[in-house]
């Protein structure tokens, strides 16, 4: 069965074709920066390489892109999009809703359009792919696999917040947790590399990409997470606040602000992006204009590693202990001077970088701490995508039966 995964991220869109009778890579590509003037796509597919600027301005031009060189004569793998005989979509939030993947159909459509305005920078993109392949591909089976669905794991304890219960039981307002997909594929990983079930490891998680979370992962569980009942919970992010008193909103919309300046602040003009007086969401460009003398992108990234390391150290307490930190996603696997700054408000855990691993490991896999560290701290790179082709020749295989 040859799989197209697509899995649309706040600032990039992640493509691969996996042959799923022995999970061949036949294609893997990204569209990043998308609405930033400086957006590309790179991809390869077996020996064969292409990476160039692009002009994406959303997640439906990303997909026409994606469309156009997977099927290209010199640079594709395939002769047409017909060869495609599933495809899997990464949606963001399933609420409630789906606890696992599923076959999507008019009425699961219907429950993600109900559910877009609690991931307004994700679920819409979700939809558009998952409209867009149902176009170009009528009759094949598509699957929804969810951001939400590996926290749904979370005790009462940890997905409640603590305002009138009535609201929970009138609107589901709780704590959902994205990136789900992600930490379920580093913890099985870390199982695999340490020789060790995963069910007997207290895990921390750190997926830090454009959108941030941090998941602890206690026996194969999720316990917590930082992510809310939207993904504007927890860490500061590329363009999201992340956690500020709530009174904040209220304040400015006595100011003046409408609910949708105010939406559109947190969501799209804060974290480091806001902080740094807009020097740009993606950290190569802050780190560079920090190196450059800029003193709000600097102050922007102590932030930004000042609060990761507090949820860290707070999930340890969660779990009472930790044995193994992973750092995943595109800022944590490529960046170790972000891994060596937060490790180092980690001492009292009895974490220990090795600063020569931690360099020589950028962007690929295994274990950068010391042998004496407490803690095995890893970098594993994320594959969502494979997750997603894997539920998704899952699901499809069950439909046959
Ligand atoms: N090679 C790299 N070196 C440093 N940072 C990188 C690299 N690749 C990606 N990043 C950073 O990762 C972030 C995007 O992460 P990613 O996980 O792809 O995001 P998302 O899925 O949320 O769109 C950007 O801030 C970017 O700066
Ligand atoms: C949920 C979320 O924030 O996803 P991403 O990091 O891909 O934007
Ligand atoms: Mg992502």
């Amino acid at each position: 069965m040859r799989v197209l995964v697509i899995n649309s991220g706040s600032s990039s869109l992640k493509y691969q074709i996996l042959g799923m009778e022995d999970e061949t890579l036949l294609c893997k590509g990204i569209v990043e920066k998308i609405g930033l003037e400086d957006s590309k796509v790179e991809q390869k597919c077996g020996e064969k390489e292409i990476e160039k600027n692009v002009e994406v301005k959303d997640h439906e031009d990303a997909l026409k892109v994606v469309i156009d060189l997977i099927t290209d004569e010199n640079h594709g793998c395939l002769k047409s999009i017909k060869e495609i005989q599933a495809v899997g979509h990464r949606v963001v939030h399933g609420g409630e809703d789906f606890a696992s993947s599923v076959m999507i159909n008019n009425e699961v459509i219907k429950a993600l359009e109900d559910n877009s305005n609690l991931a307004p920078l994700h679920n819409p993109a979700n939809i558009t792919g998952i409209k867009a392949a149902e176009k170009l591909l009528p009759g094949v089976p598509q699957v929804a696999v969810f951001d939400t669905a590996f926290h749904q794991t979370m005790p009462e304890r940890a997905f409640m917040y603590p305002i009138p219960y009535e609201m929970y039981k009138k609107y589901k307002i709780r704590r959902y947790g994205f990136h789900g997909t992600s930490h379920r594929y580093v913890c099985k990983r870390a199982g695999e590399l340490l020789n060790k079930k995963k069910r007997d490891l207290k895990i921390v998680s750190a997926h830090i990409g454009n959108g941030a979370s941090i998941a602890a992962i206690d026996h194969a569980k999720v316990i917590d997470t930082s992510m809310g009942l939207t993904p504007l919970e927890g860490l500061v992010m590329g363009t999201r606040s992340g956690d500020i008193d709530p009174a904040i909103p209220l304040f400015l919309m006595r100011h003046g602000y409408s609910e949708h300046d105010v939406d559109e602040m947190l969501n799209k003009k804060s974290g480091v992006y806001g902080l740094s007086d807009y020097v740009s969401s993606d950290m190569r460009d802050i780190r560079k204009a920090r190196d450059e003398g800029n003193k709000l992108a600097a102050m922007a990234l102590d932030v930004y590693i000042y609060r990761m390391a507090k949820y860290i150290g707070s999930y340890a307490t969660a779990m009472k202990g930790i044995d193994v930190l992973i750092f995943t996603a595109g800022v944590a696997e490529n960046t170790a001077e972000i891994r060596k700054r937060v490790c180092e408000y980690l001492t009292v855990f009895g974490v220990e970088i090795d600063d020569f691993k931690n360099e020589e490991l950028n962007g690929s896999e295994g274990i950068i701490s010391t042998k004496d560290s407490k803690v095995t701290v890893m970098i594993i790179p994320t594959n969502e995508e494979l997750m997603i082709a894997r539920d998704t020749k899952k699901i499809v295989d069950e439909n046959n039966k």
